[in-house]
């Protein structure tokens, strides 16, 4: 007998059929955990009930459910915990005590099997876009050759190691290796110059550092041996440096070739570590100040990306999980777990516009991607640029788009839906770095509805609270996290004490993790991230996020892209000027200037309109491509440069002079 769906409300865009939810891996750990450890059964015929139910479980009987899921999911501990979670305290919640496990030994437990060992592991693309292999066995391979060659170096359980490194093969081998000695692993894209890398290694002191002599990108080849060479003057720690000719040029003085490291057949030895012994060093933005060095552990990454990937992603075996992303942002660590569940992981080192914006859908294509993640600009990028991937590309094989970066745009979800696939599943997912993983995002037997994320992760207590700490349903609120997550830092580098750690996410509710996104819970059980809390626009008391205005105005043809800001001002009013880029060959003049203010006042409210709109050469973004909003606004209120932002965090630090002046001229 079924019974009749519970949950009514906007028809959905896509939902999945019947088959698909039975065969979804969230399904049948739920059968599984209902049987062995009383979560609650399916709802016969109501996969919303099922899932909001399951989900109230795994926060409600959170160290129920992480029991459950790393037995589920055959976590192995070569050492048994004390128990799941010690401490509940945030910051400082214990898991997992007294357990040892190793992250690099999960990551390559499908080479073990001799079925897959000729499989590949990996799928490395260049710009040619032609895939190149590494299998399960020879990445294996791999990672026992250079872990050995790490542990006669010196490298010890706890040193860093850091790579300079785009995304191909030899990161991954680098970061496992550094994993299966224990040592501490962190990475930065190379387009990043030396002052910013400097800004991030120097805090951690590596020992080692695997470096590249250059890139291609954008048909262009780009040479990095000034910038090395400014790094290992600036590394004093580094015991050994190893170079990968990537544009082949001869390894400099004293550095080790990468080829004579990987070149033995020897047996990994994955050391036995505690659950949160760091794995990683990630850094946030870090938009005033040196950029957060986050450390998250070996163990705590293991068991959430675990969950992300098989509950969430749906991947396993026989999947081919590509995300477009660099070593210097999260996605490409959450990526490279894709092998945690035997998946194929697509390691794509291009501009994801050459030679056309349509390359990531030629790289998934080529690729055979099963999942298939980008930003949520490169979707908006398509549809301005009219590329047809469906029409274009065989994208047969993909069964989910996955987007994050930013919030997707309802006009994203219906271009997605149109323009790619109609059965297609469309992820919205979003977290960050801080956790290394997503609050909220994509559950396979969930519709989707346009313009939210499908559900809130399991095992993660999300909720929207309003300035009271009050959980508010429907309506906008802090995104906070009123339970522990296992990927949550276990503490910040350099911050002995903690202060910097606490001041980030306790301070405004003590013992809750307040991450400074706007976000509504739908009282469907989905969920909509409005943009950062921190840079709200609050007019006349009411809160509105950037990215609802940004979603209006860029569908303009004419605006490239847009920033705004609220600033408040020291006679108590409150000035919101929009910046545009302008497309080329446009013209800020009085009918563009009307259509902007028109389209704002039409699809959001008159409230929404800004004071001014101004035209400015671009839009300034961190590295990882998100617009900055808090440091403008800081500049615009009259703070110094110096004081407003890190340069070496921004893209392009010469398009902050413009509005440092900007906020001089209205003191
Ligand atoms: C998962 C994410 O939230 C990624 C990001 O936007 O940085």
């Amino acid at each position: 007998m079924t019974t009749a769906p519970q949950h009514t409300g906007p028809e959905p865009l896509w939902s999945p059929g019947p088959e698909r939810i039975a065969r979804a891996q969230v399904t049948r750990f739920q059968e599984w955990a209902a049987e062995r450890h009383g979560a609650p059964a399916a709802v016969p015929g109501d996969p919303a009930a099922s899932y909001a139910a399951l989900h109230r479980w795994s926060v409600d009987e959170l160290e129920t459910f992480w029991q459950a899921f790393t037995e589920w999911s055959g976590v192995r501990f070569s050492h048994p915990c004390e128990r799941v979670l010690a401490d509940r305290s945030m910051p400082g919640a214990r898991w997992f005590p007294g357990a040892a496990l190793n992250y690099a030994e999960h990551a390559l437990r499908a080479a073990e099997d001799p079925a897959r060992a000729d499989e590949p592991a990996l799928l490395a693309v260049d710009e040619t876009h032609e895939p190149r292999p590494v299998t399960w066995a020879e990445l294996r391979r791999q990672v026992g050759s250079l872990a050995a060659e790490l542990r006669r170096l010196g490298v010890r359980p706890g040193d860093r190691v850091s790579g300079y490194l785009p995304n191909i093969p030899q990161a991954v081998v680098a970061f496992l290796a550094t994993a299966a000695v224990g040592g501490v692993w962190t990475s930065c894209a190379p387009d990043f110059g030396a002052r910013s890398v400097l800004d991030r290694f120097q805090q951690v002191e590596p020992v080692v550092l695997f470096t590249v002599d250059g890139y291609r990108y954008g048909g262009k080849e780009h040479e990095r041996t000034g910038t090395v060479a400014e790094l290992r003057a600036g590394l004093p720690t580094l015991r050994a440096v190893v170079h990968i000719p990537l544009l082949g040029t001869p390894a400099p003085e004293g550095a080790l070739e990468w080829d004579a490291l990987v070149a033995a057949d020897t047996e990994p030895v994955f050391e036995q570590v505690p659950f949160d012994h760091p794995l990683w060093v990630l850094y946030s933005s870090g938009t005033t100040g040196l950029p957060k060095a986050i450390v998250q552990s070996q163990g705590g990454i293991l068991v959430e990306h675990l969950k992300q990937l098989s509950l969430h992603c749906d991947l396993g075996p026989g999947d081919r999980f590509f995300w477009y992303t660099s070593t210097g942002w999260m996605m490409w660590n959450f990526l490279v777990s894709g092998l945690l569940v035997g998946s194929t992981v697509v390691l794509y080192d291009g501009s994801p516009g050459h030679p056309d914006t349509g390359a990531q859908w030629r790289v998934a294509e080529r690729t055979g991607a099963t999942l298939y993640g980008t930003s949520a600009a490169y979707v908006m990028a398509c549809r301005k640029a009219e590329v047809h991937p469906g029409r274009d590309f065989d994208l047969s094989r993909v069964k989910c788009v996955a987007t994050t970066g930013s919030p997707l745009p309802p006009d994203g979800f219906r271009w997605l839906h149109d323009e790619v696939a109609e059965d297609m599943w469309i992820a919205s997912v979003s977290g960050g770095t801080d956790v290394c993983s997503c609050f909220a995002g994509a559950v396979p037997t969930l519709p989707v509805h346009i313009g939210e994320l499908q559900a809130p992760c399991l095992g993660t207590d999300l909720q929207a609270w309003d300035p009271h700490g009050k959980p508010v349903v429907d309506e906008v609120g802090e995104l906070v996290v009123t339970a522990p997550m296992p990927s949550m830092p276990v503490r910040f580098w350099n911050d002995p004490d903690g202060t910097r750690y606490r001041e980030s996410y306790f301070e405004m509710f003590p013992g809750v993790w307040r991450h400074g996104d706007w976000i509504t819970l739908t009282s469907r059980g989905s969920v909509v991230i409005h943009g950062r809390s921190d840079s709200t626009l609050n007019r006349q008391g009411v809160r509105m996020g950037s990215a609802d205005i940004y979603e209006v105005v860029e569908r303009l043809p004419e605006i490239r892209e847009s920033l705004v800001i609220g600033a408040e001002q020291p006679d108590g009013g409150y000035w919101m000027p929009l910046f545009v880029h302008l497309a080329p060959g446009a013209r800020l003049d009085d009918a563009l200037l009307d259509r902007i203010k028109r389209t704002i006042r039409e699809n959001l409210s008159p409230r929404h309109v800004p004071d001014e709109v101004i035209e400015v050469p671009a839009i300034p973004h961190t590295l990882t491509g998100k617009r900055i909003e808090v440091p403008v606004k800081r500049l615009l209120q009259g703070t110094p440069l110096e004081k407003a932002v890190n340069p070496g965090s921004v893209d392009d630090a010469d398009l902050l002079k413009f509005y440092e002046e900007l906020g001089k001229k209205r003191r």
